[in-house]
């Protein structure tokens, strides 16, 4: 078939009508673009101007360079001040600088024991030369951390802060004329030792106290029961300590007694006393602390807060907690190893320890990043259905051929019921949840005429009873020195601790009114937890089951 000319011409001309259309359309759409390039360009270089005149003129006013966010004001500080002794009693106004008396080289105890010869230590301090020196950065009292730094816009325009904790320039007491006491009370914690380590190192050697430094034993019994006799604390009986687990001091739950608490702090003309304890230890430390101001005596009390369940509010992180969370990995990859070898259906189930918060078992679930199920006290545990953690349980074997779980000790109190049974310092017992749970898994395979091999492991004192992790260890003796610095510095009835990651000295009235905290679970942690573990998220049913008693304070 030919093609007439005219059809042609017609073909080429429509052709050249397109190609033209096309390139004005694209020529007349890169002006329009180079345009608006253009007017951004001087946009952009018009801020710039602006920014740099800006800069120029802040330079001459002195503001500091940045946006100004105009939705976003702090415009009061509230200061949540500790007690001052100064206030209340005579103070020494002695200077502080560092003593740095120097520790005995002559201690043949390499290993710690409580039975030191004290005839050998004596002779060692008379060998001791201080060496004063003067501290570079002394702390004063109107220095403070804020403490919400994250700001939202519309948020309310104030903020409190807290106490910044270190050495301050006047001393309340006269360090020569101090004497102290240690006590540690609850569960154990990694750092125990470390932190008693350092408050006698602290008070001997930095600040050059001659008198006497009780350890207390067996926790507030160590006040008052024959049984548990003191023990005097020297920097050279305390020298390997902090490589043990546990504390050289012993401690235990119940047994507070304010009235020979304080005859035993007369008695031995105690006037700072250091209270390593979670929040039950430190409601007691702030009796002691009301009694001593009630009988007038002129005694600093600090706290220094431990607990592995990491439950007390506030503070960034107890210590202790980061070493449990150490430990617990071995639990994990033991039950990781038996899930994936013990066939069918191998399912591995560790329970880690945290009475009404999961801490300890959401973080050891993240770092081991191996879990398939976790179950903390602050989540609704549901068994069945759409939301059911067993048949979640279910499909992750199916797809993976085993499944880890980790369970906190105090989850599923909606599945098993609340003990009434509580322990010598009031805190409620826990029904075994771990086991409940095994069963549980087993009796659903069989359900599905299926088989799980289950195998259970409760690392249990395990966790809390290792020594501390460096990261630990450093936080310790942080805290430590702080705590010696707050009392010589003449506050009392506060503890220390990391907020926003400082050093800070807190009330502790503050501190223990909304302890022991629980982890937020509408919070990017547990949205950690579940985007790991691909468990239903359960939150939804918290609002079902809230009542008043159920209703905890809830933090992160
Ligand atoms: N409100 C309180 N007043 C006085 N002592 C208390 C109070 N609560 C707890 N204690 C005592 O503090 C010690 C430790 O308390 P506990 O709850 O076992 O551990 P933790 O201090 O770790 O929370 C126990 O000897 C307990 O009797
Ligand atoms: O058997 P014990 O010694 O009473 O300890 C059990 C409890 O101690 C803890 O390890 C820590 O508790 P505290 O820090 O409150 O003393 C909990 O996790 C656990 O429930």
């Amino acid at each position: 078939m030919s093609v007439k000319s005219t059809d042609t011409s017609f073909l080429a001309l429509a052709l050249t009508a397109a190609i033209t259309a096309g390139i004005t359309h694209w020529w007349t759409r890169r002006l329009e673009e180079q345009k608006v390039l253009k007017e951004k360009k001087q946009i952009y270089d018009r801020e710039l101007l602006i920014k740099s005149k800006t800069l120029e003129a802040r330079k001459l006013t002195g503001e500091p360079a940045g946006t100004v966010i105009e939705d976003l004001t702090i415009d009061k500080v509230f200061l949540w001040e500790v007690e001052d002794l100064k206030k209340r009693f005579s103070s020494s106004e002695v200077d502080n600088e560092m003593k740095n008396v120097p520790s005995s080289n002559t201690n043949p105890y390499f290993f710690p024991t409580l039975n030191v010869a004290p005839k050998k230590l004596e002779e060692a301090k008379s060998n001791q030369h201080a060496t004063p020196t003067a501290y570079n950065k002394l702390i004063t009292n109107h220095e403070c951390i804020v403490a919400d730094i994250v700001r939202k816009p519309n948020m309310k325009t104030y903020t409190h802060a807290y106490v910044r904790a270190g050495p301050r320039a006047k001393l309340h007491f006269d360090p020569k004329t101090v004497n102290a006491a240690i006590i540690t009370c609850g569960g154990l914690c990694p750092g125990l030792n470390n932190v008693i380590r350092e408050i006698v190192c602290t008070l001997c050697q930095l600040y050059g106290t001659n008198g006497s430094v009780y350890g207390l034993t067996g926790g507030y019994r160590g006040f008052y029961d024959p049984a548990y006799r003191p023990i005097k604390l020297t920097p050279e009986l305390v020298q390997n300590i902090h490589h043990e687990g546990g504390t050289v001091l012993g401690s235990s739950r119940g047994g507070f007694d304010l009235e020979k608490t304080l005859d035993f702090l007369e008695s031995k003309k105690i006037s700072q006393l250091f209270v390593i304890g979670g929040d039950g230890t430190h409601r007691g430390a702030f009796r002691i602390h009301e009694g001593c101001m009630e009988r007038g005596m002129n005694v600093a009390v600090a706290g220094i807060p431990k607990t592995i369940d990491n439950d007390v509010d506030y503070i960034d992180h107890s210590f202790g907690f980061s070493s449990a969370v150490e430990a617990a990995q071995v639990a994990i990859r033991a039950a990781k190893t038996e899930a994936i070898c013990n066939m069918p259906n191998g399912i591995g189930v560790v329970k880690l320890m945290g009475r009404s918060a999961g801490y300890i078992a959401v973080h050891a679930t993240m770092s081991s990043g191996d879990v398939d199920l976790c179950l903390v006290p602050e989540v609704p545990t549901v068994l069945e259905g759409e939301l059911g953690c067993l048949p979640h349980l279910r499909r992750r074997v199916k797809d993976q051929g085993y499944a880890v779980v980790v369970v906190a000790e105090g989850a599923g109190e909606d599945v098993l019921g609340v003990s009434a049974e509580t322990d010598a310092s009031g805190n409620k017992k826990l029904p075994p949840i771990g086991e409940f749970m095994k069963a549980q898994i087993e009796e659903y395979f069989k359900k599905q005429d299926d088989v799980a091999t289950v195998k259970y492991i409760d690392p249990s004192y395990t966790v809390r009873s290792v020594p501390a992790n460096a990261a630990d260890s450093l936080y310790c003796m942080q805290l430590g020195q702080n705590a010696v610095h707050g009392a010589m510095a003449g506050f009392t009835g506060f503890s220390v601790g990391l907020c926003n990651n400082r050093m800070v000295f807190l009330p502790i009235p503050q501190l223990v009114a909304t302890s022991p905290r629980s982890m937020n679970p509408r919070g990017r942690t547990w949205e950690r937890v579940l985007a790991l573990t691909r468990q239903p998220n359960t939150v939804a049913k918290l609002n079902e089951n809230a009542s008043v008693e159920n209703v905890q304070p809830t933090l992160r």
